[in-house]
């Protein structure tokens, strides 16, 4: 069973050792855990469904007024959802889910749902982090569109290297059907287990190994849009030179122009060897120096992944096995990786003789810059460990601290600047509250032309909701600022939700955002699916 307040299986369950408790309360001070609510509290306090018996009897589609079924299809990943749900502090919620167990059925249920004046946001994995879930308040009922159901591989062609799916497939599902005839997509961002390709989409989401199989922009060919008040079907093809390429108005649409009901994907055969391999390097300047030279050659590595300082102390401390990592840590002092060292994770995936080519390539790239290589083993449990991470924040929670992270990217003269104002933002905004803030950031997506920019930020979450919910909103606003300040986009991977809607106009421009806004109104004239995400919440006229 899935978490309902926090992340993952109920029956998986990280855990910090004394070691890493004592480095962050030397960091932060001691944590408190504060009061977490029970599901029955939380449940207790929804406010009850506002569509009538009339309304449920005559949907096209069952519709769940069930309150947890309501809870956990309104709620998503963020630091604030999880806030309101641990203290109880529930808020809005929509007033019913429904679960379509066929494509077909989306279209009547969308024209019903317009005709009831009601807003529908579709739900995917409900992995965002960015509020996209949160139903915007108003007098209109709101409706989640569970894509849950909807997971079956169409077709697949093979000589095309296509596979068409239905949209609500999870990362997990989607890679066994492929698996299972000798393919694969290759689409592993950290909330693979959870993630649908529908969700992918409409969030521009972007794996681990992008680098190799590319962004889900690269992978996405085409499909089916189930709009407001019509159907938008994008035919694959290998290229266009046929005008503006309806794709990219589908990616990043957040669930504004329409539902994504099924999706071609360009897929790949499953390689025939990946290496994952750990390389230390002395400083942060030599690290970075030593990713841009890797991206700038092209050698056409999956994976690229460099923490700062701050980062790979954390990443050690937190591992455990305080033994080994002693050991290693004096080895990597005699090799020159001393204080101030930072741990670049390297993925080579294709075929063998591939591997060792590129493998051979790097290697100069790397010792120019004072490289040290510890071989596989680390990468081989970051590897068998890649989803398991995640479970820490759980772990932090319960140790009292909250966890947030903030994403970006930029040209390369303005990584390093990013990096420091983000932490330092970030560091001001607790220090605000009169309390610290751990900070850390890595690349994980490195590009010739520059870097996404991904910081963490560790704090006390302290007793109250109040509290907490202040801290946390201090965090966003400055980090966000520090972004747009510093040139970056306000979203690199996670999308913009209804946290970075304020800082949209930064990067788009008025003109930009005039062009959005038409476009949405072009596909939803009756603002049926008006959820607030991307663009404002606009009360429009009913049809
Ligand atoms: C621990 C953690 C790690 C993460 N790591 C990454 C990462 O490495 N890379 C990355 O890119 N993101 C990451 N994310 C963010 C998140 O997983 C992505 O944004 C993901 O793409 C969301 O997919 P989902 O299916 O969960 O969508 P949901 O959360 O269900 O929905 C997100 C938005 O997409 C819309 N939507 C969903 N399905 C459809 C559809 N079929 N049609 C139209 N609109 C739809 C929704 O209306 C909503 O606006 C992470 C999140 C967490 C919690």
């Amino acid at each position: 069973m899935r978490r309902w307040n926090g992340w993952g299986e109920e029956s998986i369950h990280a855990t910090i050792d004394e070691g890493a408790r004592g480095f962050l309360e030397e960091a932060l001070g001691s944590g408190t855990l504060p009061q977490d609510a029970s599901l029955a509290a939380a449940l207790a306090r929804l406010p009850a469904s506002r569509l009538s018996a009339a309304q449920l009897h005559g949907a096209p589609v069952p519709l769940s007024i069930e309150a947890e079924d309501r809870l956990r299809a309104s709620f998503g990943q963020s630091l604030g959802d999880w806030l309101r749900l641990r203290f109880g502090q529930i808020g809005p919620v929509c007033d019913a889910v429904a679960s379509p167990d066929a494509v077909e059925q989306v279209r009547p249920l969308l024209d019903w749902a317009r005709q009831q004046g009601l807003v529908v946001i579709p739900v995917g994995g409900a992995t965002s982090v960015v509020g996209h879930l949160t139903p915007p308040a108003g007098e209109r009922p709101v409706l989640m569109l569970s894509m849950q159901r909807l997971r079956r591989l169409l077709s697949l062609d093979a000589s095309s290297q296509l596979a068409r799916f239905e949209a609500g497939v999870l990362g997990p599902d989607l890679e066994a059907q492929l698996r299972a005839e000798g393919w694969m997509l290759g689409h592993y961002p950290q909330s693979f287990e959870y993630a649908s390709l529908g969700g992918w989409i409409a969030t521009r989401s972007s794996g681990q190994q992008s680098a190799r199989y590319g962004r889900i922009e690269a992978l996405f060919a085409g499909g089916r849009v189930e709009l407001p008040t019509s159907t938008l079907d994008i035919p694959t093809l290998p290229a266009t030179a046929a005008g503006p390429d309806l794709r990219e108005w589908v990616l990043g649409s957040e669930g504004r122009l329409g539902v994504i009901t099924e999706a071609s994907v360009r897929i790949s055969r499953v390689p025939e060897r990946e290496d994952f391999v750990a390389w230390f390097l002395p400083s942060w300047e030599r690290g970075q120096a030593a990713v841009q030279a890797l991206a700038q050659a092209r050698l056409g590595l999956s994976m690229m992944r460099l923490a700062n300082a701050t980062e790979t102390l954390t990443t050690l401390k937190l591992a455990g096995h305080a033994g080994a990592i002693a050991w290693l840590e004096r080895y990597l002092a005699l090799r020159g990786c001393a204080e101030g060292k930072v741990l670049l994770m390297l993925g080579f995936t294709g075929g063998a003789a591939q591997v060792r080519a590129m493998q051979a390539l790097a290697k100069p790239l790397l010792r120019a810059q004072g490289g040290v290589s510890t071989g596989t083993l680390l990468g081989r449990k970051w590897a068998a460990k890649r989803f398991r991470g995640v479970y820490l924040r759980n772990a932090l929670w319960e140790a009292g601290y909250a966890v947030d992270t903030m994403e970006t990217a930029c040209d390369w003269p303005r990584v390093t600047p990013m990096m420091q104002a983000m932490e330092h933002a970030g560091r001001s905004a607790l220090a605000g509250h009169g309390e610290r803030c751990h900070a850390y950031t890595h690349l994980s997506h490195v590009y010739p032309q520059g870097s996404s920019v991904y910081s963490t930020f560790v704090f006390r979450i302290g007793p109250d909701f109040d509290g907490a919910w202040a801290r946390w909103q201090s965090l966003k606003a400055a980090v966000s600022e520090a972004i747009v300040r510093e040139g970056g986009t306000i979203s690199h991977q996670h999308g913009v939700g209804k946290d970075h809607a304020p800082y949209l106009g930064a990067e788009k421009g008025a003109t930009g955002l005039r062009l959005i806004d038409g476009l949405i109104r072009e596909a939803d004239p009756g603002g049926l699916l008006d959820s607030g995400n991307l663009r404002p919440s606009t009360a429009r006229a009913q049809p």
